[in-house]
Order: structure tokens, then C-alpha cells, then sequence
């Protein structure tokens, strides 16, 4: 996957720093029973509000400070007065800051903060709360009891119950997540049960917010997650930083997971395809890997018979080991996150939130080896300049990210120009209908288009943006698929093994160039050869009409068809020094490429750059991506951004270079349109 193919020598990685930070008063001891009434695990249920007061020792000023923690659906209020009673500190964690809890007895290693023994206190509430030197005097008596009790070499047992809360809590300027462990220790009974109990309680309550907190669109908390782990991706350590980095959190955040490391090209896309199972066992796919592994699951899951259902029921996460990471840099501008210099750490705690958000899926067609092929991207798409330099400078991958600056300047100075034409469809036009309704137009206008039916164009003003929602089948068709599913089996095998073959369009699937057609046809007599012509043939035309919904209906003429200026469609032909199309904001975690892009805005932007821009121009564009300052702000008769719902590129001749999400596919006529919303990625804003 690409990165920014030149980057400031001098530029800092990230300005972003996280800390770790426990707190000195990270040990809080609860003095009073909470007014629950103790009891046997199972029957503990979560309660709304807890409240308890717990004291931590200062040794440097010889006295307890008064805490009182109060766990709502907000977090957990901290709340401190000194001893004078003058100063009041009151501190909130935010439930969306804490990715989990656990209890029980003291963990054996000494937690940074301290884990320090303070006075034992057994009061009820009210007194506790009125005077706070009548409760040093009895947290003194009883120890002097406890002191005398014990026999001389006796240890004193601990039956306190501790729970431990992990927190990131995000800080502003810089944007960053501090690590804090905050421990409450129960010791109000003598019994470790009844304090284990207590702890259990507020462990449960928590969870319960946090699930609370995650709101409608939050995973189903039954269902495991699937994480595929490229070993290979990045620099190759996929396995450690998975073991270092993510597996902690995970058990933070008591995320139940299958891991699967793949083995080799392909194994992710097969997995997800072919895994009957899928949608019952898992909620949600994540992988940690690069965008190429990610490209793999998404076309993985638009292979499967049930996509429609996958696509909505399985968010997508990603934890970023590769070495562009667009995806995950994206996502992490989305959500406000930082990004930098944990990004791994970082993209967990986002697919820790238990939410999702649609994003857009673009459908691209393309030849290849003289087939058409149909394939879904999430990233971009690249012809020219950024998809040489990414591709190219592939042979000097072994001096790392300097490669695409030496290469960069190498394009410079032999400036390449690609002749071809351009077609687009701008995001103004009135696309915004359902997409049945566009596959139809679209189909009468392909009827009667004439021979260049395109119009060349100024360019075009940048639209408003508008959020539209990828039109899902209404919940009836659902039914009647099912209704005719042993009717469909029947064809399953045989679309399963050729899924990724071009299918003209929804108009053109009786084509008889289509190979689909041809084969159910063949196929579908063979296997019933005791029914009647007839038969088969309204067989094959309701199987034709069921696979219509079985994939995402397009709505634009195929590849070889004239595209319709009645609905739109502009062209222009010439010379470009790059088309660039993003529907994210990062094509690589250090390229800012698409500021203007949304998850879910539906629009494709389309970043022209034309035969006779200056080299210094050039190169401001290339040094300026990091930070998102490239695009020219007023009108520019050279570099153009186009925010567009679909686009053609019909390159001329046959020498350059093509990428879909950084990866090269064979040269020649590609067109591709948005979905918008048709997948649901993990985030932390869940809308
Ligand atoms: N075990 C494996 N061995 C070799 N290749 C693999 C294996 N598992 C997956 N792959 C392939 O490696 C390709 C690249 O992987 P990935 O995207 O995770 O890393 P990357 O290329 O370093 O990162 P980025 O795509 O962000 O630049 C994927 O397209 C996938 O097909």
C-alpha cells in the first residue's frame, strides 16, 4: 500500500505523545459497606449508580485522604477533599475511556503506583461521611488490635477483594490517551467472598455502562471476534506487536476472539468467503494487518451468498501492522483519535468500543487478462503519478520509506504524461435516487445512447455533500429469498466458484457474453433433464432475477458501454500527469491525500492533475499531502479535486500503471461507483 511518496525530511512523526501514568493514589480502600446486601456471585445484577468511600493513605502528610467514588452511567466520579476540607478535587472517567475492569484477590505484581497497606476502617456511612478524625482514631484502634491479635512471624491475611479498572484517558493538545490503572480495594468484611462480591458488583456495573454506552449500533456482546493476523505484513511482526501490544488490551477489555494467522495470499479473502458459520460465531472481523489484508475481507465477505446480512451485521476493525495504513489512519481522523506513536494501541482501543459506523464501499470494474472482473475498494484508486512512484519504487523496498521520496524525485525529472479520457458522474447530478431506479435509467439511456453520448466539460463546482445510506433490500425480499432458497442452492455452488468473474450488468445478465448465463444455462439442464424447456428456462431467468439481489445492482452501463450524458455523465479527454480517486482521507497513514472526505459522505474524490503543470508545482503538491494542504484552494487550471458518485478512465495505449487500495491490476478501461455506507467499520462515535 502506498505512503507518502515524499515526506519532509525534518518532519516529526507524530506530535502526539502518550504517557503512562499510574496514579500515587491508584490504591483506594472502601471503609463502609456499600448498603448491597453480599451474596453468591450469580445473583449480583449491575445497579445504575454505585457509591463508596474509600481513603488513601499520604504518607508524606501522615494522614488518609478522603475519596469519594461514585460509578454512573457517565464513568467514575473521583471525588477528594483535604483534610481541612477547603480543597475539593473532583475527577472524572469517562465510561468511554475505560476499556474494562477485573477483581479479585492482589495482583502479584506490585502495580506502578503503588499498592501501599493502609488502615483498616469499619464504620457505616454517615459517620464516615460527618467525621473524618473519629475515623483515623478507629482506623487506629484497629490496628492496634489487629497488631495485637497476631502472633509474632504472623502475617496478617488479606481478605480484602480488589478491582482493578483500565483506563486510556484521552487528553487534548496534544490529542493523546494516557494509560491509568485505578484500583479500589473491598475490605469492609472479614470474608474475602463478601468482598469479592462488592468487587463484583461494581466490575458488572461497569461493563453494563460501558454495553449501555455503546448504544444501538453496539456488537452483539454474545458473539466472539474473528482477528486475522498477517504474520508477513509490515515490517514482518505482526506476531509480536500482536502478543505486546493488542493481547493486553484485549484481556483489559475481556474481548472473547478467535485468532487466525494467515499463510499465505488470499487465505483471509478464502476464510471469510467460505465460513459457514460466520455470521452466528462473530460480530465483528478484525485484522491486524495492512489494507491489503483488509481489501482481502471485504471482497471476502461481497463473495459470500448472505453479503447483504454480513455487511450489516459484521463490523469491520482494523489494527494497523502494514506499512501504508490508510485505512486505520482514516479511521482514526473519523473518530478524533491519535493516531501516532502507538498506532496499534490506538486502533485497538477503537475496535474495544463495541461501535460502528457505515462507510462507503466503491464497486470497481475492470478487465483483466481479457475478462471483465468486479471487485470492491475502500481506499483508492490510482492512474499516474502517485500509483508509479507507490508501484515502481517497489524494487527499492529494501531502504524503507525513502523509496518513494528518491523515486518521487525520479518521476520529477522524467515527468510522465498518460493520454486517455475521463468520465465522471458529479456529485451534484441528481443521484440520489435508489439504485433501482438509477440501474433502470441507466439501462434505457445505454439503449439509446448514441456513439459518444458524453460531453466534454468545465470543470465542475465542488458540491455539497450529502450523506446517503447504501438502499438496503426491505426486509420482504429477504423473506422470499429465503422462501426460494432450495431453488437457489441449487445455483450456489455453481456462483460460488466463479464469484469474482464480471458480471456485464444487471441489465446485460441474459448478454450472451456473460459466462454466468452460460453456464446456469448449461448447468441448469443438465440437472434437470426431466423437466420440461420451458421449465428450465423460467428456472433460469428467476435464478437470473434472485442473483440480481444477490450482489450490489450497479448502476452503470458496463465497461464497454457508452456511458449516458442524459444522466449526467461528463467526460473530458487529454493528457493527465495523474487521476487520483480516495474515499478516505489517508491513503497512507503520513498522506492526508482526501481532506474533505467522510466515512460515509458517498462521494468519491477525484484528483486530477493535467498534462502542463509546472515540476515546482508539482512538487509542493507531493511535499504538502502529509498534511492535507496539497489541493489547491482557488481554482486551478492544472490541479483539480471533483468530488464525483462514479468515474470512467479509458487510458490510451497500453503502457502505465493501474491500483486499486495500492495494489496493481492490469492496465486498460476501469470505471467504478460508490456505495455508500455498505459496510459498518469499528469507531468510537458509532454513527
Ligand atoms: N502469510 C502470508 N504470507 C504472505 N503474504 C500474505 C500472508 N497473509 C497475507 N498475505 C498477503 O500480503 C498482502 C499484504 O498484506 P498487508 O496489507 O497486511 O501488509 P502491507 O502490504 O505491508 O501493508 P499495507 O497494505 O498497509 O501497505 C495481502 O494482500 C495478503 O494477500
Amino acid at each position: 500500500m502506498t505512503a507518502n511518496p515524499v515526506q519532509r525530511p525534518d518532519r516529526q512523526q507524530s506530535e502526539t505523545a502518550t504517557e503512562t501514568v499510574t496514579e500515587p493514589e491508584s490504591e483506594l480502600e472502601p471503609v463502609l459497606k456499600s448498603g448491597m446486601t453480599t451474596e453468591s456471585g450469580e445473583a449480583i445484577t449491575a445497579q445504575s449508580e454505585l457509591i463508596g468511600i474509600f481513603y488513601v493513605e499520604n504518607r508524606r502528610r501522615k494522614q488518609n485522604i478522603k475519596i469519594m467514588v461514585k460509578l454512573c452511567p457517565d464513568g467514575i466520579y473521583l471525588r477528594r477533599e483535604t483534610a481541612e476540607n477547603d480543597h475539593i478535587n473532583e475527577q472524572l472517567i469517562r465510561i468511554d475511556d475505560i476499556v474494562g475492569s477485573s477483581y479479585g484477590k492482589r495482583l502479584k505484581k506490585r502495580a506502578r503506583g503503588g499498592l501501599n497497606s493502609c488502615k483498616s476502617a469499619n464504620h457505616e456511612p454517615q459517620e464516615a461521611a460527618d467525621e473524618d478524625e473519629e475515623q483515623q482514631q478507629q482506623q487506629q484502634r484497629e490496628q492496634q488490635k489487629s497488631t495485637k491479635r497476631r502472633q509474632p512471624g504472623q502475617t496478617q491475611a488479606d481478605n480484602s477483594a480488589y478491582l482493578y479498572i483500565y483506563a486510556y484517558l484521552k487528553k487534548e493538545k496534544p490529542l493523546r490517551r494516557v494509560q491509568t490503572l485505578r484500583i479500589l480495594r473491598f475490605r469492609t468484611s472479614d470474608h474475602y467472598a463478601e468482598n469479592l462480591n462488592t468487587a463484583r458488583l461494581w466490575h458488572h456495573t461497569i461493563r453494563e455502562h460501558k454495553q449501555r454506552a455503546a448504544g444501538k449500533l453496539a456488537r452483539d456482546p454474545g458473539k466472539k471476534l474473528l482477528i486475522l493476523l498477517n504474520p508477513k505484513s509490515g515490517s514482518g511482526k505482526g506476531r509480536e506487536q500482536f502478543q505486546k501490544q493488542v493481547a493486553p488490551l484485549l484481556r483489559e477489555a475481556e474481548a472473547q476472539y478467535d485468532l487466525q494467522i494467515t499463510t499465505h495470499p488470499h487465505y483471509a479473502q478464502e476464510y471469510v468467503r467460505s465460513r459457514k458459520d460466520l455470521l452466528e460465531r462473530y460480530a465483528g472481523i478484525v485484522v491486524a494487518s495492512g489494507d491489503g489484508l483488509f481489501y482481502e475481507v471485504l471482497n471476502g465477505l461481497m463473495e459470500r451468498m448472505d453479503w447483504r446480512r454480513a455487511c450489516r451485521e459484521l463490523s469491520l476493525g482494523i489494527i494497523p501492522c502494514g506499512s501504508g495504513n490508510g485505512l486505520a489512519k482514516s479511521i482514526a481522523h473519523h473518530c478524533n483519535e491519535p493516531y501516532e506513536p502507538k498506532p496499534i494501541l490506538h486502533a485497538t482501543l477503537i475496535c474495544m468500543t463495541g461501535r460502528a459506523t457505515p462507510m462507503d464501499v466503491v464497486r470497481v470494474e475492470l478487465n483483466h487478462r481479457d475478462k471483465h472482473f468486479v471487485m470492491y475498494s475502500f481506499l483508492s484508486i490510482g492512474w499516474g503519478l502517485i500509483a508509479d512512484i507507490d508501484i515502481e519504487s517497489e524494487r527499492l523496498r529494501s531502504i524503507g520509506a525513502q523509496r518513494f521520496t528518491l523515486w518521487a524525485i525520479r518521476r520529477l525529472i522524467t515527468l510522465r504524461c498518460y493520454p486517455g479520457k475521463l468520465f465522471y458522474l458529479p456529485a451534484s447530478t441528481k443521484h440520489t435516487e435508489g439504485s433501482a431506479e438509477l440501474a433502470a435509467k441507466a439501462a434505457t439511456a445505454v439503449e439509446s445512447a448514441p456513439e459518444s453520448p458524453v460531453e466534454t466539460v468545465e470543470p465542475h463546482p465542488v458540491a455539497t455533500r450529502t450523506f446517503s445510506e447504501f438502499k438496503d433490500l426491505p426486509d420482504e425480499s429477504d423473506v422470499q429469498l429465503r422462501a426460494h432458497e432450495s431453488d437457489l442452492d441449487q445455483f450456489a455452488d455453481a456462483l460460488s466458484m466463479d464469484r469474482s468473474v464480471y458480471r456485464q450488468n444487471g441489465d446485460s445478465w441474459h448478454s450472451a457474453v456473460s459466462r454466468r448465463t452460460a453456464y446456469y444455462s448449461v448447468g441448469g439442464q443438465s440437472t434437470r433433464s426431466n423437466r420440461s424447456r420451458l421449465s428450465v428456462a423460467q428456472r433460469i431467468e428467476a435464478a437470473n432475477a434472485e442473483f440480481s439481489q444477490l450482489v450490489p445492482a450497479s448502476t452503470m452501463p458496463g465497461l464497454q458501454l457508452p456511458l449516458p450524458a442524459a444522466d449526467g455523465w461528463l467526460s473530458e479527454a487529454g493528457e493527465f500527469v495523474m487521476v487520483h480517486a480516495a474515499y478516505t482521507t489517508h491513503l497512507a497513514s503520513d498522506c492526508f491525500f482526501a481532506p474533505d472526505s467522510r466515512l460515509n459522505d458517498g462521494l468519491i474524490y477525484l484528483v486530477i492533475i493535467r498534462a502542463g503543470v509546472g515540476r515546482s508545482q508539482l512538487l509542493n503538491f507531493l511535499l504538502s499531502m502529509h498534511n492535507g494542504t496539497h489541493l489547491p484552494v482557488e481554482e486551478d487550471p492544472h490541479i483539480q479535486v471533483l468530488p464525483v458518485r462514479a468515474f470512467r478512465i479509458e487510458p490510451s495505449g497500453s503502457n502505465g500503471i493501474l491500483t486499486i487500495d495500492g495494489e496493481r491490476v492490469d492496465y486498460g478501461p476501469i470505471q467504478a461507483e460508490v456505495f455508500p455506507g455498505l459496510i459498518n467499520v469499528m469507531t468510537n462515535t458509532g454513527q
